[in-house]
């Protein structure tokens, strides 16, 4: 994910250097990393919105959405476990792989596990593409979760490594920049397939395989970090490589500080147990709950089921599509807004303009469902309301896009003291994919059980993170990372956490 690790010692950024061609190629790498998880998420509500994919995979869920023409609610039409599984099961395995790619990061460095996850990856999106069957289906989905594990979980730490320190903070945004733009082109290319006569969902799962191709091919290239080469002991290397990829033979005091950094979290025996002293409950709640909300925001309801979503309101099959090719645009301009705004105006006023915004999008989106459907799911809507509907949204996704979207990344991966920041940054991925799995799964079921009130079960969530936002977070915008345990002193909750003496550990 974009958890950007700082993973500098304390210099704080004084450092020399230029955008080499090596920190370009960075971005690229960046890019591809977030696009092969973008593209994911788009790409499965299309192909599960197409009839000929339901009738090969779910025939269940094809004759139960074809009977309904003739009437029947409209809430469960969707509704089925397998199907959910998936979109689901890509999620579980990221989970479970992100914690394996854990290790490989560490003892072989960032670009084997960059590796790795390209080709796991690939064979995933071959899988899908030539599945004949629903098991084999699931076993490349399973796959690609795990090329996304290991992607999200290498790429970020190899990013914010290579990112001169002035960088970094944009360069995080900017993997979830390239994670909407993945999803932008998954709408695309369904709404292109869908016209195909036949196997048009093959083309969409095997197209996923572009991007895996590149990271593969980008990660052979690349060299590895200076800070993973200290950590194997290859000091000497991890100097020279310095060098090349900062473009000046001036860097000692960066040099220093990896040098340091290193032996400082080589000293931390067990950061698990670390993170859990009284003295980091912040960065503990934070590291738990903001993976949380951004997911209780409900914004993968529309990232995963847009097409499903817009034929259970009655868009047609093209103009379903088209309508998720809308959302994802919305996407990716409202979080460029967020890459512009979140130094100048601050992390705080964008959680709570967004977050109220959405809470407002969302009470709209389910009192217009329950006027039309009610409770029994029985109804049609009208173009113009459909309309109105789709307009909603699309102000709830760009109100997600330039909140919790990319800062529900950025914001944990600045709190975290040095000591404690690989263990926090494990706990903030898998928290987020282990969300990210259970609406996935449940979507589906929870409207059809709980109908249009679903939309006011997701914004009375986001009332609460707004909250949470408004009494619980302190602004970080400009705090350089190594002065950030300054916050948590003057705040007025979470200073009873904090040791009078910074020596002290509690
Ligand atoms: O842009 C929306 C997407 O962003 C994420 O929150 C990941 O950063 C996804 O869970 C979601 O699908």
């Amino acid at each position: 994910m974009a958890g950007g690790f700082a993973a500098s010692g304390g210099g704080g950024g004084d450092y020399e250097g230029k955008v080499t061609a090596f920190v370009i190629m960075t971005c690229l790498v960046a890019a591809t990393g977030g696009l092969l998880f973008g593209y994911d998420i788009g790409i499965s509500g299309g192909v599960t919105s197409m009839d000929e994919f339901l009738l090969k995979f779910f025939p269940n869920v094809y004759h139960k959405e074809k009977n309904l023409k003739e009437g029947g609610s409209q809430y469960c039409k969707f509704n089925d476990h397998m199907l959910q599984l998936f979109t689901s099961s890509l999620y579980l395995a990221a989970l479970v792989a992100s914690f394996a790619a854990s290790i490989t990061t560490k003892a072989f460095g960032r670009k084997i596990s960059m590796l790795i996850g390209g080709l796991i990856f690939l064979i995933g999106a071959v899988l899908n593409g030539a599945a004949m069957n629903l098991g084999v289906l699931i076993l490349g989905r399973l796959l690609l979760g795990v090329g996304i594990g290991y992607a999200n979980q290498s790429v970020p730490v190899y990013l914010s490594e290579m990112a001169p320190p002035k960088l970094r903070g944009a360069l995080n945004v900017c993997f979830q920049m390239a994670v909407t733009l993945g999803i932008l082109i998954a709408n695309l290319v369904n709404y292109g397939t869908s016209t195909m006569k036949k196997n048009g969902w093959r083309v969409s799962l095997v197209l996923a395989a572009v991007p895996a191709v590149i990271m593969t091919v980008g990660a052979v290239f690349l060299p590895d970090t200076p800070n993973s080469l200290i950590d194997r002991g290859q000091k000497e290397k991890a100097k020279t490589m310095l060098q090349k990829i900062r473009g000046t033979s001036n860097v000692d005091n960066e040099f220093e500080d990896l040098i340091i950094a290193s032996d400082m979290s080589k000293q931390v025996e067990n950061p698990w147990g670390n993170i859990m002293k009284p003295r980091y409950r912040p960065q503990l709640t934070i590291a738990v709950l903001v993976p949380f909300f951004q997911q209780l925001t409900g914004i993968n309801v529309i990232m995963f089921y847009a097409p499903v979503l817009f034929k259970t309101l009655g868009f047609g099959d093209g103009a379903a599509l088209m309508t998720a090719v809308i959302t994802g645009l919305v996407n990716v301009f409202a979080t460029l807004v967020s890459i512009f705004t979140v130094d100048r105006f601050g992390r705080r006023p964008l959680f709570l303009v967004g977050g109220t915004l959405m809470i407002i999008c969302q009470i709209a989106v389910g009192s217009i469902i329950a006027s039309v459907f009610g409770v029994d799911g029985l109804g049609t809507f009208s173009k113009g309301l459909g309309n109105i509907t789709v307009a909603i949204i699309c102000v709830y996704v760009a109100a997600f896009a330039w909140s919790w979207g990319p800062l529900g990344w950025l914001v944990p991966s600045e709190v975290f003291p040095m000591e404690i920041r690989s263990a926090g940054q494990s706990i903030n991925v898998s928290v987020n994919m282990f969300f990210t799995f259970i609406i996935g799964q449940i979507f589906l079921t929870m409207l059809c059980e709980m109908k249009f009130g679903l939309f006011f079960f997701f914004g009375g969530f986001v009332v609460i993170m707004t909250f949470f936002i408004l009494f619980f977070l302190p602004e970080t915008k400009g705090i350089p990372i190594e002065d950030i345990s300054r916050i948590w002193k003057s705040h007025w909750f979470w200073k009873k956490y904090m040791p009078t003496d910074d020596n002290t550990h509690v």
